[in-house]
């Protein structure tokens, strides 16, 4: 084996951090004597990715950094090292990375012509120098296909675990806006839902809105217990929910009160399902030892104006509630 043979074997071999591209002496010379001497100081730009070049950089000194963006990690280039080879080869090509001096370097400029006038003398020697230079080329491909193939496995698992918080968020969300005991929307959800109404309500259909209140339930509370009186909640919100088309939303505000949003076509609609509601309750039935327990409601409702806000649209209802409840309960009346 010749010297310089030795030399360039043992240059070839990979120092950590850098690819195994290091010349041997017989083609650091050769291309010291064809290139072009260049000196640069730190983060000086060598070149642009996407730029179109038609030359070799060999490194005397120093250190170049290659960055190649999206997401990729940066390569360095060391002395007797070299990059920019294929614009060499195939003239022209577009640089995938940006080149840029890491720290004072010194580097040696081969252009295409250049190389050309080379092939024609020492052309064993740069057979020789091109046929590694690919293997390294297939080899970085593949460390970049790797690469990419690490980036896509992170992004897969990022991407799950931001399904997962989604879905714990959207949960939690459902959670906060939703009455435990009775699984209807709470005063939380009515709200978001009529913030919601604002974008998304039918301009044909009228908004109205019915006070559940049941009657005299402090009584059945005292009378029974309250584990029936959480039986009378969950009974009567079936009621106002059996009431509810997919559109309303039937909640329970708080106590004994409950509300249905409703999209409606006019008082006759709301009364209709103020009457479905109330006589729903009345024919309510509990089990032994309650079964003497007649559970019944009061319903106020009235009809959303254009423009009325939400406290004064309540109020409306609130006032036909209070009229039902001074008229002994167990009944209905819809302010139209
Ligand atoms: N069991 C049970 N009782 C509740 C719950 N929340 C509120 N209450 C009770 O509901 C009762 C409501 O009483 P009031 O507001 O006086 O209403 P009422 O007895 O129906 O009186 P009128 O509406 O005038 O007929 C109170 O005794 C509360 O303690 C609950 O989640 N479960």
């Amino acid at each position: 084996m010749t010297e310089s043979a030795r030399t360039g074997q043992a240059h070839a071999k990979a120092r950590p951090g850098f690819l195994p591209r290091q010349l041997s002496d017989p083609e650091l010379n050769l291309f010291a004597a064809a290139g072009r001497r260049r000196e640069l100081v730190p983060r000086e730009m060598i070149f642009r990715k996407g730029e179109l070049g038609r030359a070799m950089f060999v490194v005397e000194s120093g250190t170049i950094q290659l960055e190649f963006g999206d997401g990729l990690p940066d390569k360095l280039i060391g002395p007797r090292e070299f990059f920019g080879e294929l614009a060499l080869f195939i003239g022209n090509h577009a640089r995938v990375a940006n080149a840029v001096a890491a720290e004072g370097s010194v580097l040696h400029v081969i252009e295409h012509a250049a190389f050309e006038r080379l092939l024609e003398t020492e052309a064993a020697l740069l057979a020789q120098f091109m046929r590694r230079s690919f293997s390294y080329l297939v080899a970085s491909e593949q460390q970049l296909i790797q690469n990419l193939k690490r980036r896509n496995e992170d992004l897969l698992v990022t991407l799950d675990s931001l399904r997962q918080t989604q879905t714990q968020l959207s949960t939690a969300e459902r959670l906060v806006r939703t009455d435990e005991l009775t699984g209807l929307c709470n005063r939380r959800g009515l709200y978001h839902y009529l913030e919601e109404l604002r974008t998304q309500r039918d301009p044909t259909l009228k908004l109205g809105l019915l006070l559940v209140d049941i009657d005299r339930f402090k009584q059945i509370n005292d009378h029974y217990g309250h584990l029936t009186g959480d039986q009378t909640l969950r009974a009567v919100a079936r009621e106002v929910q059996a009431a509810a088309f997919p559109c309303d939303l039937p909640c329970r505000l708080g106590g004994d009160e409950f509300a249905l949003l409703a999209q409606v076509s006019g008082p006759e609609d709301l009364r209709d399902r103020a009457a479905q509601v109330a006589n729903g309750v009345r024919a309510l039935r509990f089990p032994v030892p309650i079964d003497a327990l007649h559970v019944s409601v009061s319903i106020g409702g009235s009809l959303c104006h254009e423009h009325a806000d939400w406290s004064a649209w309540y109020s409306d209802s609130d006032c036909a509630l209070y009229m039902v409840k001074g008229e002994g309960g167990d009944n209905y009346r819809v302010i139209a």
